[in-house]
């Protein structure tokens, strides 16, 4: 059996089966999702953490890339109660460690107990309790991660769609889950994918209906491009933005993020709509959330297990956000319709009021 340390915040170290070799430092962090694994290790918002599945089987259909968000695996390291031959050999491959045999109910309840800590791993032949701890002095605060987005993002803008014949999308691209850029597609939609650092001039080339903010790992705050961005727009252009994109948006217009104990990663989050009283079922993966959503945005939808902002209109401005992913994949397709709503925002003529000047 290959060794497998994982050493917690704090210097407790747990022992598990090793079944992807390596070291790795991250945010420990864990989903309740019971499906969709592919889906959640591709997901690029999961960049500089370690990802606990709390439910105990993970691998048992296989894996396809099919069903991948990009291109790689983003969680640094992976921990689980079992994983099938299927996942381990692909983590291997990745070059991303991975221990099960682990009790995750444990490792759970220190997250929930705890709030999400940094962590350090060592899996392999010689690997010893002391590179564990090693990796994990070395691990760094998420927010000290000031330029995570160049890890996630592309390197030059992209356009999808060109033939479309619907709206125009700029989709500044923090780390955007492929499932986002296939959504507007399959409205028709021309995407232009911008990296995270794009520039004024970027966004005018693309000549967008809509500015579009992408999901993301890390801090909303270290994002000062894409929320210069917003503020640049928000006059004339309609805004978007799905998760850390609900984030910068508010940063932008005076609101407040912050981070929350172990944030919200899973399938089934209810959340209620304040308008029509309807609850659905979302897919979310985050750690940080809207504190204080500032005066040009309006709170249009909260969570229901702990009342936190899931969705935000402008005030006086065409804006439309969600802490949630209605991407789905994994999870509930029940909130896709979000898609429409956005591509609507290129079609209101109503007069885009400015922010009064105080
Ligand atoms: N999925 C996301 O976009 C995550 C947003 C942000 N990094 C957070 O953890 O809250």
């Amino acid at each position: 059996m290959t060794a497998a340390y994982v050493a917690l915040e704090g210097g407790h170290v747990l022992e598990g089966r090793g079944r992807a070799s390596g070291t790795a430092r991250g945010e420990l962090v864990f989903t309740t999702a019971y499906t969709g694994y592919e889906e959640s290790l591709t997901d690029p918002s999961y960049e500089e953490q370690i990802l606990t599945f709390s439910y105990p089987l993970i691998g048992n259909y296989g894996v396809r890339e099919e069903r991948f968000e990009d291109d790689r695996v983003h969680p640094r390291a992976v921990l689980a109660k079992e994983l099938t031959e299927d996942v381990a050999n692909w983590l291997e491959t990745e070059g991303v460690p991975a221990v099960d045999h682990l009790d995750t109910r444990d490792v759970v309840t220190d997250i929930r107990d705890g709030g999400a800590m940094k962590c350090g791993i060592a899996v392999g032949e010689d690997a010893t309790e002391e590179d564990a701890l090693e990796q994990l002095e070395q691990c760094k605060a998420m927010s000290d991660h000031t330029d995570i987005g160049a890890q996630v993002s592309v390197d030059e803008p992209t356009v999808y769609g060109a033939d479309n014949d619907g709206e125009t999308v700029a989709l500044v691209d923090c780390g955007a889950k492929g499932s986002i850029v296939d959504s507007l597609l399959a409205r028709d939609a021309t995407v232009h994918v911008l990296p995270y650092d794009a520039a004024v001039s970027d966004v005018e080339a693309a000549d967008p209906d809509i500015l579009f903010i992408s999901n993301g790992p890390g801090d909303p705050a270290n994002y000062e491009q894409a929320i210069a961005l917003v503020e640049a727009f928000v006059e004339d252009t309609p805004v978007a933005g799905i998760c850390l994109g609900q984030q910068i948006v508010a940063e932008a217009l005076g609101g407040t993020t912050a981070k929350m104990d172990f944030g919200h990663r899973g399938v089934n989050q209810p959340v209620l709509d304040l308008d029509s009283g309807q609850v659905v079922m979302t897919t979310q993966n985050h750690g940080y959330t809207v504190d204080e959503p500032g005066d040009y945005l309006e709170v249009t939808q909260i969570n229901v297990n702990d009342d936190t902002p899931e969705g935000l209109d402008g005030v006086d401005h065409d804006i439309i956000t969600r802490q949630y992913h209605p991407e789905a994949n994994p999870g509930p397709e029940d909130t896709l319709d979000f898609f429409d709503s956005v591509l609507g925002m290129a079609s209101n003529t109503s007069q885009r009021a400015v922010p009064a000047d105080d």
